[in-house]
């Protein structure tokens, strides 16, 4: 295995790039390129390790050649085209819990310098002014605090909330009322909420149904006096609106840690009696930024040098210790498909993958993803792992996965069964010695056999001779017969060959074999 390289393109702590180096991987830390300085060396890597400032964007992702893993030291990856990057077959991790305390201490933060109006205080108290009655604050006891989003961030904000003795009522669509009685608070309609809150505070991804979420209309519909925090995501508040309602009076303060621009260097908001910003530094403290550039060191090095895979938010979750044990199933599973796909074309419809015995106790997923993969991979370059189960969807194959506890004839088993307009073909294969790929069965025909290098797949009838005639026309080529596999499904009748070669065979000379008595189908296979 070639060293792996990663690119630290972002500032993170030292203990990144000393994990890589620790775990063998060449790492360079390069911060502050401009997009096309990065796109020009970022061909080089197989893993990119960014926090927010490093935009992968499909333009970035087309200059990627070799990368295999983008790992995010924090929680937002909207700075990442993910689609872009399932496309091209590139995992992406983030740290989900690694910032989490420390951005809801920071929206707690905000929310007591809005409430005593602490950076207007500080700002006049050192320019000699003591404004003693200037700054009347309210206090936080018994107001009610609005949370857009009660996932991780906006959880820990609640109990920091409920420990102020504040009233929590949330507005998520995914909070359980379960959970929600757990938190200590209460789900609320988002027009409640705004009619309701003294306080609103945003803990949502920026998504396509959260963009916005505080519109113009929605500042209009809160209780006059309100108090907005943003520690989430610009684009999440309308900007011009607030600005109006700051104006207003509607809104009597706002903090915001993030912006739609970023950097925001200039903001219509800026100035604004009221107003109070950070930039971004929700997960700035050491606390954090150590944990999430340790998490992401680690994920992104097992990610590389094992297949495990944590956190990914495009492709399911493989442990580094189940990676191993399900290594040589997914090299059986490719094996398997790309056998199919080679002999069926692009004719396969649905997939149907199938584990018994040992195989029915893992992780199946990973499993499968190998099996599109190795499908696929016969008339795509690109397909892999990441991106097989999304090709498969955007082509319309459907994929089904069966489960049987019980041992057949192997102890374990892998069965890929493909649907094409003529019928149902599946192939099937175990492992010798828990580690060894073996094919077992082929449309229905036994056939032991190792999938590797050049083959040839042959049917045909089965008749005194054929071998002979098979030894000699590939003898005369010049091609070397490494093993010969054969089976029947009864004597006389149709017989399967998978015959391993020491080079692969022309066109011309798959056309001679298939002139050979009794041959009805030559595939040359690669593996
Ligand atoms: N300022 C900073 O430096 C930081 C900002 N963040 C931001 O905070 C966000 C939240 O982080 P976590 O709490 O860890 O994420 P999370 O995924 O645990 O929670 C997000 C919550 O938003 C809810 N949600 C999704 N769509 C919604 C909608 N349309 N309306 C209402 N709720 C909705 C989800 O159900 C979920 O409960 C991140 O996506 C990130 O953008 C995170 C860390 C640091
Ligand atoms: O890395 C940072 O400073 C920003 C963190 C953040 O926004 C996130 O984790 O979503």
């Amino acid at each position: 295995m070639t060293q792996p390289k990663v690119l630290i393109s972002d500032k993170m702590d030292p203990r990144a790039a000393a994990i890589f180096r620790e775990r063998g991987i060449h790492v360079d830390e390069i911060t502050g390129k401009t997009p096309d300085e990065l796109a020009a060396i970022i061909g080089d890597y197989d893993g990119l390790a960014i926090r927010s400032s490093t935009k992968a964007t499909p333009k970035l992702l087309e200059h990627a050649t070799r990368l295999k893993v983008i790992g995010r030291a924090g929680i937002g990856v909207d700075n990442v085209d993910i689609p872009a990057a399932t496309q091209r077959g590139i995992v992406v991790m983030n740290t989900p819990f690694g910032n989490s305390i420390t951005t809801a201490e920071h929206a707690i933060a905000l929310m007591f310098a809005l409430a005593r109006q602490l950076p207007e205080a500080d700002a006049s108290t050192q320019a000699g002014k003591w404004e003693k009655n200037r700054f009347m604050g309210v206090e936080l006891t018994a107001k009610t605090l609005g949370l857009i989003g009660a996932g991780n961030i906006g959880s820990i904000v609640a109990s920091r909330a409920l420990g102020l003795r504040m009233k929590v009522i949330a507005f998520d669509p995914f909070l359980s009322p379960e959970r929600a009685m757990e938190l200590g608070i209460e789900k609320v309609e988002l027009d409640a909420l705004l009619a309701r809150a003294d306080f609103i505070t945003l803990h949502t991804p920026l998504t396509d149904q959260t963009r916005g979420i505080l519109s113009r209309e929605a500042l209009a519909k809160t209780k006059k006096g309100v108090r907005i925090i943003n520690c989430a995501r610009g684009g999440l508040i309308d900007e011009a609106a607030l600005k109006d309602a700051l104006d207003s009076g509607q809104v009597a303060g706002a903090a915001l840690d993030v912006f739609e621009t970023e950097p925001a260097t200039a903001s219509p908001l800026f100035g604004t009696p009221g107003f109070i910003s950070t930039p971004h530094l929700g997960a700035s403290t050491t606390e954090a930024q150590v944990n999430v550039a340790i998490q992401v060191a680690e994920q992104m090095s097992d990610f590389l040098l094992l297949g495990g895979v944590t956190n990914a938010i495009n492709m399911p979750s493989l442990s580094a210790e189940e990676a191993p044990r399900l290594k040589p199933y997914m090299a059986l599973a490719e094996k398997l498909g790309r056998l199919l796909g080679q002999v069926l074309g692009d004719q396969v419809r649905a997939v149907s993958i199938e584990v018994e015995g040992a195989a029915a106790q893992l992780n199946q997923k990973p499993i499968t993803g190998a099996v599109l993969a190795g499908l696929m991979g016969t008339y795509s370059q690109t397909v892999n792992m990441v991106n097989a189960p999304v090709l498969a969807k955007e082509r319309g194959l459907d994929v089904r996965e069966v489960r049987h506890e019980r041992e057949g004839d192997y102890h374990t088993l892998v069965r890929v069964t493909a649907t094409t307009p003529e019928g149902k073909r599946s192939a099937a294969g175990t492992l010798f010695g828990n580690s060894a790929p073996r094919l077992v069965d082929i449309f229905g025909v036994a056939v032991e056999a190792e999938l590797d290098g050049p083959m040839l797949y042959i049917v045909n009838n089965d008749a005194p001779g054929f071998i002979g005639k098979l030894g000699t026309t590939l003898g005369e080529a010049g091609i070397n017969i490494a093993t010969f596999n054969l089976g029947r499904r009864k004597a006389g009748g149709e017989a399967v060959a998978l015959v391993a070669i020491d080079d692969p065979v022309t066109p011309h000379l798959v056309q001679q074999l298939c002139a050979i008595e009794g041959v009805r189908e030559v595939v040359p296979l690669s593996f």
